[in-house]
């Protein structure tokens, strides 16, 4: 069992462009070890929350911290919408130097033999020298996936990481990531539109309300045991944590 008693905590967090409050008092505490899923309507905020806890867009009110530490000094690993890969690097270029750069060090031999399987197991292994450019959206969005694991960062954020993907492959991709995000448990936030995904792979889910963005519930999850995605997938309490989080949100 993991243990940890560190946290993220979102701190009175509101943002305004114009006249438009789109972040409105935001407070959340996050903890290590979990993973949490941010559903919510279209413009609720989710992106622009998810990048305020990853630095990409500055904080104007309020503050966010982990572990007490300001989110400046944190290292953590974003996918972004639009996967965030550089044209210039290659897929193994790319999730190598995204592990030395979380590390602050070159990596050990035994690291880069991990990362060369994590990357076999996201389907990667035939595409280690292409470009971004000669990708298709759904290898694009395993390689930052793969580059996000291979950071060991004690944070991962993540916004819509499944999809670009058809059912079949999101399916094995979520339990992919279930089996790896295993070995370390960071702290994930993740964003998805997809309410059945929130459900099954988060430990809680956190719906936001749009105009002003805002926190309206946070939901546990139904499941004693989340890797197990395909008995949970056809249980009844996925069904009816789907309805309620259905009406929650037209609501
Ligand atoms: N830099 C900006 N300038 C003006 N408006 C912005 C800016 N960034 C975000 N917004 C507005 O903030 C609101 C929230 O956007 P955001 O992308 O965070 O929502 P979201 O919940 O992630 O939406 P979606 O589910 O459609 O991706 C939207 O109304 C958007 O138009």
């Amino acid at each position: 069992m993991f243990i940890s008693n560190r946290s993220l905590e979102v701190q009175n967090v509101s943002y305004q462009v114009e006249n438009q409050i789109i972040l409105n008092q935001i407070n959340l505490k996050l903890d290590e070890g979990k993973i949490y899923s941010l559903i919510g309507p279209s413009g609720a905020g989710k992106t622009t929350l998810l990048e305020q806890i990853a630095g990409v867009q500055k904080v104007t009110s309020g503050a966010i911290l982990f572990d007490q530490m300001p989110m400046k000094e944190v290292i953590v690993s974003l996918v972004p919408q639009d996967y965030g890969l550089l044209p210039w690097q290659t897929v193994e270029k790319a999730v190598l130097t995204g592990a030395t750069i979380s590390r602050k060090r070159a990596l050990t031999s035994a690291e880069k033999t991990e990362i060369k399987y994590l990357v076999e197991e996201m389907g990667l292994a035939s595409h280690l020298k292409k470009y971004p450019k000669q990708l298709s959206g759904g290898q694009k969005q395993r390689v930052a996936i793969a580059r996000c694991f291979a950071s060991q960062s004690a944070i991962f954020l993540m916004d819509e990481p499944f999809s670009a993907l058809d059912a079949f492959t999101r399916e094995k991709a979520q339990q992919l990531f279930l089996n790896c995000w295993q070995a370390s448990q960071p702290l994930t936030v993740f964003v998805t539109h997809d309410i059945e995904e929130a459900v099954l792979l988060a430990d809680e889910v956190i719906v936001m309300a749009a105009n002003p963005g805002q926190i309206k519930k946070r939901i546990p999850s139904p499941f004693s045991n989340k890797l197990d995605l395909i008995k949970n997938r056809q249980s009844l309490q996925l069904f009816e944590t789907v309805q309620a989080l259905r009406k929650e949100i037209e609501a």
